[in-house]
């Protein structure tokens, strides 16, 4: 698919935050992507959502940096993420990845920008902001194998918002929390992207989740991961869960995964 008709607007396309064109990612004979298009407006919120195995994770290893194996383009802020793409990318794994001699406090503050002292009153401040907006107030002195494993993964999503970036890349982070805390993350995570404009790219298997906080929801399918369809979600915002047009377009994305 050309990226033209998966762009939302004239800024998805003609200056994208995230760009891949052309993506094709081999690990030895396993084709992971196969010529994936796909752009990523200024503020814009796309979704990616495909059966396992289809190069999800595969496609924010390669925008972040961390994959440069791969054949084609990929450029954060037009700049070749093989020469470094942009500095201001957050990402946040699956798996939480937390530091494991470090309280919740200072595995949140290692996310801060470099050049902020830790000990700095405000900064001591914002990462108690942070701990308390991922619900884990009480817990700053706990350590990780003092926490289960969707507590652990709201440490991470502090952690990814402790810098502030202007891109996020988001790996299932929603994945092992319940379903009441997974929802109020998603809302805190819609408030901060309203607030900040931030860019994001949202990796995740929940098509409910997909299609509530998604502009756009991107299907990859099968084995090697091509883009199967770009579902459009026309609901207003803020967004009501039982809103028609979210379960339009949740259908529209069961259908091109065969659900
Ligand atoms: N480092 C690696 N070495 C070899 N094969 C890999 C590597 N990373 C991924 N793969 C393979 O590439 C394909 C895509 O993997 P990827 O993790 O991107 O899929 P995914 O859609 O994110 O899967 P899931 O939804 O299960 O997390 C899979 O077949 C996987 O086995």
């Amino acid at each position: 698919m050309d990226a033209a008709e998966t762009g939302r607007g004239p800024d998805s396309t003609a200056d994208p935050t995230l760009a891949v064109r052309g993506l094709t990612v081999r690990y030895g004979e396993t084709v992971a992507l196969d010529g994936v298009d796909l752009a990523v407006g200024d503020g814009e919120f796309v979704a990616v959502v495909g059966p396992s195995g289809c190069g999800k994770s595969t496609l924010l290893r390669v925008l972040s940096g961390l994959e440069g194996r791969f054949e084609g383009d990929a450029t954060v802020d037009g700049t070749d993420v093989r020469e470094g793409g942009s500095d201001d990318v957050g990402m946040v794994f699956q798996e939480p990845r937390l530091l494991a001699w470090g309280d919740v406090r200072e595995n949140v503050a290692i996310g801060l920008p470099a050049d902020v002292d830790r000990d700095d009153p405000a900064a001591r401040d914002r990462v108690d902001d942070l701990i308390e907006t991922v619900g884990l107030d009480g817990f700053e002195e706990s350590r990780p194998d003092e926490l289960s494993g969707g507590m652990a993964q709201r440490v991470s999503l502090a952690r990814g918002l402790a810098y502030d970036p202007a891109v996020l890349l988001l790996d299932e982070p929603f994945s092992a929390l319940d379903r009441l805390t997974k929802h109020e993350q998603q809302d805190h995570l819609l408030d901060v992207w309203a607030d900040r404009g931030t860019t994001v790219a949202l990796v995740t298997h929940d098509v409910e989740e997909a299609a509530y906080l998604a502009d756009r929801v991107v299907v990859l399918g099968g084995r090697p991961g091509t883009v199967e369809t770009v579902v459009d979600v026309d609901a207003d915002r803020p967004r009501d869960r039982t809103d028609e047009a979210l379960l339009a377009a949740r259908r529209e994305i069961t259908d091109a995964l065969g659900l």
